[in-house]
Formats: structure tokens, sequence, C-alpha cells
């Protein structure tokens, strides 16, 4: 059984008349890797602040490690390592001497601090420029100094806010392989956020899709395609060969005879079937038996952008019908 690391009971956070989150409840496993999803706004920065203890829940409860980040503020920022939105260095100092200087604040006793910096430098891949100032490298540079920066206390967790940001896709890549690996070789949790979901869905074990302070939904990608496939049916495409315009009614009929919910959009050369569970085998069959050449079969496996998209802007992804 998975072990739950950072838990929150009925968790919000009101600004003013605003509830920047609200009631939120969220289970994050010891050695995950959890994408906090949503746009600008959903609340996700401020859920990040207070599992940290940066920041007091309005209301509920929350729990890292068993202990409240407000109350037992030190044990909790021990065992957390933050990378947050906009990361900053001493410029007078090289990327050794800044990591050097927090290993200093962070009590680490200091013959032990040359070693840990040098290890760490050399795990984010910055070995060879740890003599230069920070103010001197590219921004993924500076994200990964900045992840060996919130990893010199050696934390069992890792929250990272929207650390792809900005970065060129080769430093998203390189930025996403570290995650990957600090995962991998030290089993640490890590938390993302983002709104880039085609990055996140690489790295995340789960994620969790955040809109106006409430969490929509949470689970795997195969999870939440399951969940919204069942809220809002499958999708199936067939196209065809050759002439099929007479036997559009006939199969209409057939089909909504057998799944009565079932919506078609048609073209000139396919058509596009929704039903309330995954059905694409059986539509095939009956397409087939009402003489239909077949030419090409889609079954809807939804990308995290669908779902994202479906979650957050349904008005626009409502399956369309239209009459034969
Ligand atoms: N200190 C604050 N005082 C007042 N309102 C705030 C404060 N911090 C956040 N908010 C508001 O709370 C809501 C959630 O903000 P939050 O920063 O958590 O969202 P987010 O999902 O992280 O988005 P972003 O990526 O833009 O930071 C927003 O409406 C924001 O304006």
């Amino acid at each position: 059984m998975k072990e739950t690391l950072i838990e929150l009971h009925s968790v919000s956070k009101i600004y003013g008349d605003r509830k920047a989150v609200d009631e939120l409840n969220l289970k994050i496993f010891q050695g995950e890797i959890f994408g906090l999803l949503g746009p600008n706004g959903a609340g996700k920065s401020t859920t990040m602040l207070m599992i940290l203890g940066l920041t007091e829940a309005s209301a509920g409860n929350i729990y890292v490690n068993g202990l409240s980040p407000y109350h037992s503020a030190i044990a909790v920022k021990r065992e957390i390592g933050y990378l947050a939105d906009a990361v900053g260095f001493y410029d007078h100092m090289t990327a050794h001497e800044n990591l050097a200087f927090f290993a200093s604040l962070n009590q680490i006793p200091r013959p032990q601090v040359g070693e840990r910096v040098d290890q760490l430098l050399k795990l984010v891949g910055l070995s060879s420029v740890s003599h230069k100032k920070p103010s001197t490298f590219s921004r993924g540079m500076k994200q990964r100094l900045g992840i060996a920066q919130a990893l010199v206390k050696r934390p069992k967790i890792l929250i990272l806010d929207e650390p792809t940001l900005g970065l060129d896709p080769s430093g998203v890549e390189e930025l996403l392989q570290l995650v990957r690996d600090l995962n991998a070789l030290f089993g640490i949790t890590i938390i993302i956020s983002s709104h880039q979901l085609d990055q996140v869905q690489k790295v995340c074990h789960r994620v969790g899709l955040f809109v106006e302070g409430k969490m929509e939904a949470v689970g795997s990608i195969a999870d939440l395609s399951h969940q919204l496939i069942s809220k809002l049916g499958h999708q199936s495409s067939i196209w065809w060969h050759g002439e099929f315009n007479r036997g559009k009614s006939v199969l209409t009929e057939s089909i909504i005879a057998q799944w009565p919910s079932a919506t078609l959009s048609w073209t000139d050369q396919s058509v596009k079937i929704s039903t309330p569970q995954f059905s694409t085998p059986q539509l095939v069959k009956l397409c087939v038996e009402h003489g239909m050449s077949i030419k090409q079969v889609q079954s809807n496996d939804l990308t995290l952008e669908e779902i994202y998209g479906k979650y957050f802007t349904p008005e626009k992804n409502e399956p369309k019908s239209s009459g034969v």
C-alpha cells in the first residue's frame, strides 16, 4: 500500500472576498511525481505555499509527514525543498559560493559543505560552470541551480512552482529529465505545478486538475481519460472509401437503436460517433454490415490537453451532432 506523505482535508484559503482554494481534499503519496495543473490564478501556488507552511490555511487541515506545516513549521520545512517561480541568487557570488552559503544557512556542518555542493552541482549538470556567477547562466541553468539549492538539505519532498516556464525546448527536456532522475535515484516525492500540460504529462505519475480553487479531477492520465470518457462519452471516428451516402440513414437508425444516447456527426467521407461506453468494435461491425468499405478507424485516446480542454472549457468541446 502507498504511504501518504502529504494530506489536505477540506482546505480553503480566502483572500478578502476571494476563495483562492476551495475545500481541497488531496493525498500525495511517498515517492510519486504529482502534477498540479491549472490555468493562471487557479490556486496552485497558494496550495504549495500552504503545504510549505508559508501561508496559513483559512480552513481545513494539512499534514506533511503527519505534521502541520503551520504549527510545526521548522520540522516541516526541513523535509521540503522549494523552487519558487522566481528564483534569485546572490550575484556577487559564484554558483558554488551561492550553494555553500545556502548550505551554511541550513546548518549543514562546515566540513560537509564543500563535498555536498560539489555533488549537487554534478547532479544538476553544472559542475563545469560552478565558478561562474549565476547572472551569466541561461534560465534553464538557473532553474537547475535553484533545484540544487532546494536539495541542499536533502529533503524528502521537492516542490517546483512552474519550473519549465520560459525555458526553450532543450531546457525543458533537461529539467524534466532531472526531475525523473531525482525521483528514480533518491525516491524524492515531487510536486510540480504547471499550465504546460504536454510537459507535465511526460513525467507525472498522477496529476490534479485545478480550476478556480477547486480540484476538478485527480488521477493518472489513464484514470483521467476513463473518468472523462464515462462523463462525456467515447468517440469513434470512421472513414470510408467510395460512396456511402445511401447507407447513412439506415446506419444511423441501427446505431440509435443500440445506443439511444449516441450522437453522430457526418462529413462527406467520415462519421464521428459518440457513445456512452467504448463501442468502437461493435460500431465497425455495424458499418461493415451496412455495406461501408472502411478506410480508417480512430478510437479516442484522450491526451491530457484534450482532458484539460474538456474540463476547463466544456462548452467548446461538447460532442456535436448533425443530421444525416
Ligand atoms: N497574497 C494574495 N493576496 C490576495 N490574493 C491573492 C494572493 N495570492 C494569490 N491571490 C489570488 O488567489 C488566486 C489564486 O492564486 P495562485 O497564485 O494560487 O494561482 P496559480 O494557480 O498559482 O496561478 P499563477 O500561475 O498565476 O500563480 C488568484 O486569484 C490570486 O489573484
